[in-house]
């Protein structure tokens, strides 16, 4: 099959979509494509020279804001098949479970203070982050500032509505970017946001397809992700900073001896030895924090938050520090390193049953949560300018499956995000 100019130059709108499924079908070769691409404009440019507005869509798991939302947020959580896979029963036992774990579970969120703080974090990370990148990146300016959470409100429909109501897709066009709030990538969690954000894309914006000219020309939403970003300066600058804060308030002359405990959300075997890419990026991440602090103390990765009687990677850090205290090691400072802001999991698991019961509050200590940290914000807005900088849809990590993945969901999202095409500005600059 072969292109026509006239095809090609066909504006964002209805019409368009016939000519989006002939442009997707083809075969025609990159270079021929990379021709065609120059042949129209692929967003408008207004008077300023910017080819905003551009969507920052914060991506996380999401947690109840009161006590009140447990149980749905439970429910929704049993109900992912990408996150506890229960095959053909998912949706007769996944609510059993979650009914059966949401008194326990409201309690702990009750002890933190009625609720998760992570709403409040990520609607304040994504819009200051927004506010950094208008002036680092005029030419994709304004950012604006979305939360889209897998199991709790803001959820992916209600973000994917409210683009809609700011004025992208739905015969508009526009562009998007899933930026993960996971540093590392697991497709229990970054995946599954995005199989969700694919899901709710084809039922709201139709089976469109990326065009040669890097822009879908349909007029629906033009979406790249960033998928992970695991050795990130700036994030290695910023757990680094609230580890030194903490290291500080040790004495002098012990502080050298105190023993770092990296901890993030475990994994169950199953998922480890399906190839999943989380725990070697968790482990970047830790080792280029301690590249940052010059190694200047003794450190562990240890995982925590495991659920259920199966298999999980260890070592668990509360055995850990169990086991710490009783070899006689009692200055310990616990770092979460894989979440960007408090959690149950933080503020419960680690200061009230860790730490708490340890009998050495005094000595095993916690870092901040990067919650506020402008060290941080400024991070999350470098790593976004690259991004849209590198014209990338995605990593080159995102296209490939994990060896043991049988699920057709990720094969279609994956194959949907690596095809769309996404040019950064100084690309679109030459072309227009
Ligand atoms: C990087 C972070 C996380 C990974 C990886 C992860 C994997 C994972 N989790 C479960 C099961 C549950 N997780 C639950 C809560 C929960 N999980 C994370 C993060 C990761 N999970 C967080 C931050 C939270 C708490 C949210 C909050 O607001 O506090 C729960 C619910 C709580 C409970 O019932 O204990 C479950 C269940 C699996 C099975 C899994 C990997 C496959
Ligand atoms: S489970 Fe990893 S790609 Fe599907
Ligand atoms: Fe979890």
């Amino acid at each position: 099959m072969s292109f026509r100019a006239p095809i090609l130059r066909a504006t964002k709108g209805g019409a368009s979509s016939k000519i989006s499924k002939l442009t997707a079908k083809s075969t025609t070769p990159i270079r021929h494509q990379r021709f065609f691409a120059s042949a129209i404009p692929p967003v408008t440019q207004d008077a300023t020279g910017s080819k905003g507005p551009t969507a920052m869509v914060f991506m996380n798991m999401g947690g109840p804001s009161t006590t009140a939302e447990v149980g749905d947020f439970l429910s929704r959580l049993f109900a992912d098949a990408d996150l506890i896979p229960l095959g053909r029963l998912q949706n007769y036992i996944g609510p059993l479970i979650s009914a059966r774990r949401t008194p326990k579970i409201m309690k702990q969120y009750a002890a933190i203070g009625g609720g998760s703080p992570i709403r409040k974090w990520s609607e304040y990370q994504a819009a200051e982050m927004c506010k950094l990148l208008d002036k680092m990146s005029p030419e994709t300016a304004p950012h604006k500032p979305y939360v889209a959470f897998r199991y709790a409100n803001p959820l992916t429909e209600d973000m994917y509505q409210r683009l809609f109501d700011d004025g992208f897709g739905k015969g508009r066009g526009g562009r998007a970017v899933a930026f993960t709030q996971y540093p590392q990538y697991s497709c229990s969690t970054t995946g599954s946001s995005l199989n969700e954000l694919w899901k709710w894309r084809q039922r709201l914006e139709g089976k469109s397809e990326p065009t040669v000219a890097g822009f879908a020309n349909d007029g629906t939403i033009s979406w790249s992700v960033i998928d992970r970003w695991p050795v990130h300066p700036g994030l290695a600058d910023a757990i680094a900073q609230n580890v030194e804060a903490q290291l500080a308030s040790y004495p002098e002359e012990k502080r050298k001896d105190v023993v770092l405990l990296f901890s993030a959300h475990s994994l169950p075997m199953s998922v480890v030895n399906r190839g999943d890419p989380y725990p070697a990026e968790v482990a970047a991440t830790v080792y280029s924090v301690m590249q940052r602090l010059k190694f200047s103390n003794p450190y562990r990765l240890v995982w925590q938050s495991q659920v259920g009687p199966s298999a999980w990677l260890g070592a668990q850090t509360s055995d850990t520090v169990e086991n710490y205290v009783k070899k006689g090691q009692t200055d310990l400072i616990l770092i979460p390193v894989a979440f960007t802001s408090d959690h149950i999991e933080t503020l419960y698991e680690l200061d009230e049953e860790v730490i708490g019961e340890s009998g050495h509050k005094d000595t095993i200590k916690r870092s901040e949560s990067l919650n506020g940290s402008p060290v941080f914000i400024q991070a999350l807005a470098d790593i976004a300018k690259e991004h849209l900088d590198s014209g990338m849809a995605c990593s080159k990590q995102m296209g490939l499956r994990c060896p043991g993945c049988t699920s057709e969901r990720c094969a279609e999202s994956k194959k949907f995000f690596a095809g769309q095409r996404w040019q950064s500005a100084a690309q679109l600059g030459k072309l227009s």
